[in-house]
């Protein structure tokens, strides 16, 4: 589930080793790298509005809230995405901000896959959505998890403002500096901590085993490829203010160092 598919899949291209990557000084103004796209955003905003909507409407007849939940918890953190970095970080906002478009389609089909099981589920089994006894210990959790990790993901992204990109930069901006405040001080990759109980949490709130475990694996995966290659940039980018930071900060994603 790549989050930022096509700059990781340029990324891993790139034959460059640790030792000789380039810090290259980007030169290019913000304005000539942002769009502006309102018919693109405006559509954006309808269909989700519209989507949001429907399953609102549609889903508490099937008396399972949690999907009503997971939608909106999906909604939410899609235009977040877009809202924070618009207003934290202006130069860099396009319509690609909501993380929606160019997102790849292992990342779709993680949702819909998602969705799929808790409605299979729900019609073979209803009683195995049933939010009661331990179900429901597994619900708040979920609830709790999802919450948590979107409320980080949002200061993360408004505490690195301009030195955060949905792109995972190759080349050292002017405006690019080392932040090490705020959540950064606790967590040296904090909107990927967000990000990744968020999911998580989304799946236990559906009670969905099939798709806990899958996503626990492939975003476990995906983060400690992108975290290593993240931080290879960054010890290019600050030397040993990077380094000196990443020995005293955590991860706090299992297994991840
Ligand atoms: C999607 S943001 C994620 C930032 C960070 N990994 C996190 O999880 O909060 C990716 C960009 O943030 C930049 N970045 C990551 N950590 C940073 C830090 N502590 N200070 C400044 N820039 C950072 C990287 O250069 C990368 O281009």
């Amino acid at each position: 589930m790549d989050i930022s598919s096509t700059a990781s899949d340029n990324f891993n291209n790139d034959t460059s080793s640790e030792s000789d990557l380039p810090i290259i000084i980007d030169e290019k103004p913000f304005a000539d790298i942002t769009k502006n796209e309102p018919d693109l955003i405006s559509s954006t905003s309808f269909i989700l509005g519209t989507v949001l909507g429907l399953f609102v409407g549609l889903f508490p007849a099937l008396k399972f809230k949690s999907i009503n939940f997971y939608i909106i918890a999906l909604c939410l953190f899609h235009f977040l995405e877009y809202y924070i970095t618009a207003k934290y970080n202006p130069g860099k906002v396009h319509s690609d901000s909501f993380l929606l478009f160019g997102n790849g389609k292992e990342y779709i089909g993680a949702h819909t896959f998602a969705l799929l099981e808790c409605l299979i589920e729900y019609t073979l089994w209803p009683q195995c959505k049933r939010v009661a006894g331990i179900r429901f210990y597994i619900a708040v959790t979920g609830v709790v998890l999802a919450l948590v990790g979107q409320y980080i993901r949002t200061m993360a992204m408004k505490t690195a403002a301009q030195s955060f990109s949905h792109i995972l930069k190759r080349k050292k901006e002017r405006d690019h500096i080392l932040v090490t405040n705020g959540l950064y001080a606790y967590f040296r990759h904090p909107s990927y901590f967000g990000f990744f109980w968020w999911a998580i949490g989304l799946q236990l709130v559906l009670l969905n085993p099939l798709s806990f475990f899958i996503f626990t694996l492939v975003l476990w995966r995906f983060f400690s490829k992108r975290i290593q290659i993240e931080e290879e940039y960054l010890i290019s980018f600050f030397g040993n203010n990077y380094i000196s930071y990443k020995k005293n900060t955590k991860v706090w994603i299992p297994f991840i160092q």
